[in-house]
């Protein structure tokens, strides 16, 4: 016996969170509940504006349909779903099979957009490898390297993480390159996406020694994972990209071309969150994952992020919009 439940959510996010052109003010996506022989297992959909092609409407029509064929017993055609409903949908499935370990990777690299002295803080209080990541590209080149510079020097057996999500033109991306000293370049794990077209980023890094990495690239039509000179690593949005099994076949694909895969959140609420340190913990064991996103949001859904305290909204508070 089979049956399934769509809730409709919306987390209220922290004030100054900005998505490319947009301020996000409230989170909104879908929980989805699968039932069967007394089990039940939970996954999110949450298409991210601005990086979704589906919109959260698109998604809740599609899971749905998808619910219902479950219900039916149905096999599920997840390649051609929305991403961030085969994501969701296959992840409460993976739940369902107990395939989804329960231990996650919950170590995070702090992530810095703001003040570099509040990173120097959490760097020194964290346990383990030192990994931190800096946005760059939101403003001057020239700064953005001075900062980085600063902090490989300030805290020497750090690894940073760099993420310019295509900001640059070449010459804006040599201008930061110029300020971060050739002997703390090896200390960048690797450079997001600085340049708006891929051949771009891949001279910037064979010419500055800088390694980068793949996001917005692994979603381009057409892509391919490969070892190139200068490419470290992929990141792995699941709620960009699609269902655990496409998520696995480009992590496997990775460490067969020898790059690091770095499952990162598209700001899920902390229910996928934990789904994702869980995905990490399983197929990335030795990496740290790109989780945080906490922070951004003023309550949580349904379960707890490690160390987190803002108030838990539980699944009783959801509206039931579709059930089967
Ligand atoms: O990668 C991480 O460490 C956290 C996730 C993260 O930085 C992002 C997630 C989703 C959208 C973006 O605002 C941002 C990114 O630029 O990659
Ligand atoms: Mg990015």
């Amino acid at each position: 016996m089979r049956s399934a439940k769509l809730f409709q959510y919306q987390l209220p996010m922290d004030s100054g969170v900005i998505l490319r052109d947009q301020r996000l003010v409230t989170r909104e996506g879908w929980v989805i509940e699968l039932c069967q022989d007394q089990q039940r297992a939970y996954g999110e959909i949450a298409p991210l504006p601005e990086f979704s092609i589906e919109t959260a409407a698109e998604a809740g029509a599609q899971a749905q349909q998808l619910l219902s064929q479950w219900v039916a017993g149905e096999a599920l055609e997840l390649d051609t779903a929305f991403p961030s409903v085969a994501f969701g949908i296959s992840c409460a499935m993976a739940e369902l099979a107990a395939e989804l370990p329960v231990t996650g990777n919950y170590l995070v690299a702090p992530l810095c957009s703001g003040d570099p002295d509040d990173l120097v803080v959490r760097l020194n209080q964290m346990p383990g490898d030192k990994v931190a990541k800096i946005k760059v590209g939101m403003y001057e080149a020239v700064r953005d390297g001075i900062v980085a510079n600063m902090l490989l020097e300030a805290i020497p057996d750090m690894r940073l993480r760099l993420d310019a999500n295509r900001q640059w033109t070449p010459l804006k991306a040599q201008q930061f390159a110029k300020y971060v000293k050739p002997e703390h370049r090896s200390s960048i794990a690797f450079l997001e996406e600085p340049c708006r077209e891929p051949s771009d980023s891949l001279a910037f890094a064979q010419q500055t020694g800088i390694n980068i990495a793949w996001d917005e690239t692994v979603r381009d039509a057409g892509f391919e994972v490969k070892a190139e000179p200068g490419v470290a690593a992929i990141i792995i949005k699941p709620t960009l990209i699609g269902s655990l099994d496409r998520c696995i076949s480009l992590i496997e694909q990775a460490h067969a071309a020898g790059l690091i895969a770095v499952i990162s959140s598209s700001i899920e609420s902390s229910l996928g969150l934990n789904q994702l340190a869980r995905l990490a913990q399983w197929q990335t064991p030795n990496v740290i994952p790109g989780l945080d996103t906490m922070q951004l949001f003023q309550a949580q859904l349904m379960q707890s992020w490690p160390g987190c305290e803002l108030p838990v909204i539980p699944l009783s508070e959801l509206d039931v919009v579709w059930h089967k």
